[in-house]
């Protein structure tokens, strides 16, 4: 495993930086030489003086141990330069691969991954610094192992026994090291974890978004002791390596000394003995504190080169990492989109672990239909949305483009084909004008198309009052690039940062599946329906689906999915669902019921109230008090299942925010009715009795119920008649 991984190691720096790491070995080799040439040297001059050798005879070593000398003290800073110019080549060349493996993910699935997580941030971290570790230390051991290989044979020479046992009092250095280098590396990924979680506190700590919800809740002092925790969590598993380390390293450094000092004195005792040469016990002296010395960096080395390749193996685990999506061998070209979008008996679950999320939803959208997305909150219609996109491929079932199967499609190119806009848009610290060219990067610098797309997204006006207009930074973490400071960021409100995103969208042009989340529900009531104007002339001829919570802003598509319990509960028009009677509608009254001034409210409370007591006080045997027509819905059904089948449809906006002779509601939106319209085609809300037609199934002569008209007369008679 270590091998394979150190040959990728090698074959990546070398494929990073090719002349620096040949020059930084050749300088390394030179280096290497140069302490076993020092030894030599001093042995043939030391010799030569005490056997009073001739001065010529003595010029050449000294020379060379002068030269030899002079290399020594420049060779180091000339390996210490290459090595920092080829590694930070390397580490460019590792973080561009690694965030290239990262964009080529084209799913969502392993970025809610917590291992996959761990893995990155390691990679991140250290993982790419750690390809040069690896190699450099791997040089510094070859080099080191040459010194060493050098210096024991001069010692072979004076005794192959004193060799032996120096050599094997340098062997536990190494097995130490490696032992501390897998504990480190192993520390390093469990601490992992909390070190993220260390910094999630600590980013949010510092972060200007959190900043308002932290003072407010009086939460810093909790999040601190929780960052705290985890520094001191990863701190003692640190520490307890550290420790080992210590005690490795000691015993180590006895061993070592104890060998010096018997050889120191097995040397003198044999030059006492006439046995070894002054030189030899001088050459023996040096050549081992220069053996032990060599012995513990070139041991550390390997160490540290042990420990950077283990953590090379979780950067090259996020290089190597599979595919998140299958993506065909053969892709197929995504055409226009010319018949429908098909959801055929879609399964769908975040992992198997997890309950299903989706259970067979089966849904077709024709060609230039808009498709409105609704339901309770978590049933599953961003879900729906991300499949759509190909972030996550069914569990089972499919989703067919024209009748292909999304899978058989790369996901960049269907991609190219969708226009989107999310709830959580992106807030690009960038220029206003750099925001909105992420649309479309090939007109991004066409200012124009950019300011055309803020204009369509009502952002323009707002934009030309920033300081710098389309040039503003939006930022309150970055400085402006002017070094007085004037220039520095702005920031914008919620729906300011939904109006760009929309213009990001309407720069990116007609795209053939247009995808709205939530994309209205920053804006005020105003915004809204200007834009919801807007967006329906950008999609008209396109195909395009709406997730919204306010069902006025779907209100006007022609087709309204109603998404309860993992499937299709309800479909149909706003005028189908409301006569339905069913989920939507129920919502819709709700929604209604919320744009009714208090006194109807306080009337709808009562009314329940008012109900409530009748059928306490009721025989059971009675009939209903307000029983409307045998086709009217029982007492205790839901508020619209309450209402009669044959009423007329609820699709008119709140009662009394129309006028009493108004238009049919499902016309135009609220505030483009003029004052004098026709009444709504739920009829006008006086063709009501006043004293009140029953709200739980009210006679069929009653009014339609598309208002909450029973509910005003409701008020009425309950006040007249509860008790
Ligand atoms: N990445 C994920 N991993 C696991 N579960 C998820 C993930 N994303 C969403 N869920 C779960 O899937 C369910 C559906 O979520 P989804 O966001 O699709 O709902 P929604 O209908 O769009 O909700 P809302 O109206 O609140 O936006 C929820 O129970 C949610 O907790």
């Amino acid at each position: 495993m270590l091998p394979r991984t150190y040959l990728s190691a090698v074959t990546l720096a070398w494929r990073a930086a090719p002349f620096l790491i040949g020059a930084y070995l050749l300088v390394s080799v030179v280096e290497a030489a140069l302490p076993v040439a020092t030894v030599w040297l001093v042995r043939v001059i030391v010799n030569g003086l005490v056997s009073r050798a001739p001065l010529p005879t003595l010029l050449t070593p000294a020379t060379l141990l002068a030269a030899a000398g002079l290399l020594s003290a420049f060779t180091p800073q000339i390996t210490r330069l290459l090595r920092a110019d080829s590694q930070r080549a390397v580490e460019y060349f590792t973080v561009e691969r690694l965030y290239q493996r990262v964009g080529n993910l084209v799913g969502l699935a392993r970025f809610e991954d917590p291992r996959f997580l761990d893995r990155l941030g390691l990679a991140k971290g250290i993982g790419g610094d750690s390809c040069g570790d690896a190699v450099y230390g791997s040089l510094g051991v070859a080099r080191g192992v040459l010194t060493i290989t050098g210096l024991l044979s001069s010692l072979f020479l004076l005794s192959p026994v004193l060799t032996a046992a120096v050599l094997l009092s340098g062997l536990p250095a190494f097995a130490g090291e490696y032992l501390i280098s897998r504990q480190r590396a192993n520390t390093f990924w469990k601490t992992s974890s909390a070190q993220r979680r260390e910094l999630f506190y600590s980013g949010l700590l510092a972060s200007v978004d959190a900043a308002k919800e932290i003072r407010i809740l009086g939460i810093g002092a909790y999040l601190r002791a929780k960052m705290l925790d985890e520094r001191r969590l990863a701190d003692a598993a640190r520490r307890r390596v550290d420790r080992r380390e210590t005690l490795v390293q000691t015993t180590l450094g006895t061993l070592a000394a104890v060998v010096a000092a018997a050889a120191i004195i097995w040397s003198v005792a044999r030059a006492a003995g006439g046995r070894l040469s002054v030189g030899d016990v001088s050459m023996l002296i040096g050549a081992i504190a220069a053996f032990q010395g060599a012995v513990g960096s070139v041991a550390l080395q390997f160490g540290l080169t042990n420990q950077s390749l283990l953590l090379f193996q979780h950067y090259l685990s996020i290089l190597n990492e599979p595919r998140d999506l299958p993506e065909p061998a053969r892709p197929r070209p995504v055409p226009p989109l010319r018949d429908a979008i098909e959801f055929r008996d879609v399964w769908f679950r975040y992992s198997e672990q997890q309950r299903w999320i989706l259970r067979g939803v089966n849904l077709r959208i024709p060609r230039g239909t808009a498709v409105g997305l609704v339901g309770l909150n978590g049933e599953g219609k961003s879900t729906l949305v991300k499949l759509l996109c190909r972030f996550y491929d069914p569990s089972r079932g499919a989703i067919l483009w024209d009748g292909i199967d999304l899978r058989h499609f790369s996901a960049e190119n269907l991609r190219a084909r969708i226009g989107a806009v999310f709830q959580d848009c992106v807030r690009y610290e960038l220029t206003v004008g750099e925001n909105i060219g992420l649309g479309d990067l090939d007109r991004a610098a066409d200012r124009t198309r950019v300011e055309a797309a803020a204009v369509r997204a009502g952002a323009h006006d707002f934009v030309m009052a920033l300081p710098q207009r389309y040039d503003t930074l939006l930022s309150r973490t970055f400085p402006g690039d002017d070094e007085t400071g004037q220039n520095s960021g702005v920031d914008l409100s919620g729906g300011m940062w939904q109006r760009i995103a929309l213009a990001r969208v309407f720069l990116r042009g007609r795209r053939d599946l247009m995808i709205l989340d939530e994309a209205a529900s920053g804006l005020d009531a105003v915004a809204e329906h200007e834009i919801n104007a807007k967006i329906r002339s950008q999609r008209e001829g396109v195909t395009s689906v709406i997730v919204s919570h306010r069902l006025g802003t779907v209100r006007d598509a022609d087709l309204i999915v109603y998404i309860a319990d993992g499937v299709v509960a309800e479909k149909g028009t706003h005028g189908d669902l409301v006569r339905l009677g069913g989920r939507y509608a129920e919502a819709f009254t709700v929604q209604a019921a919320g744009y009714q001034p208090a006194s109807y409210q306080a009337a709808s409370c009562q009314e329940a109230d008012y109900q409530e007591g009748l059928a306490e006080a009721r025989p059971p045997d009675a009939k209903p008090l307000d029983a409307g027509p045998t086709n009217a819905k029982p007492t205790n059904a839901e508020p619209f299942n309450a209402r009669p089948t044959n009423a007329e449809p609820l699709d008119a906006e709140p009662l009394d925010a129309r006028p009493t002779n108004a238009e049919p509601l499902d016309a135009e939106p609220l505030d483009a009715r003029p004052t004098n319209a026709e009444p709504l085609d739920a009829g006008p809300t006086n063709a009501r009795p006043t004293d009140g037609g029953p709200t739980d199934g009210g006679p069929t002569d009653a009014g339609p119920l598309d208002a909450p008209a029973p509910l005003v007369g409701g008020h009425g008679r309950q006040r007249v008649r509860h008790p």
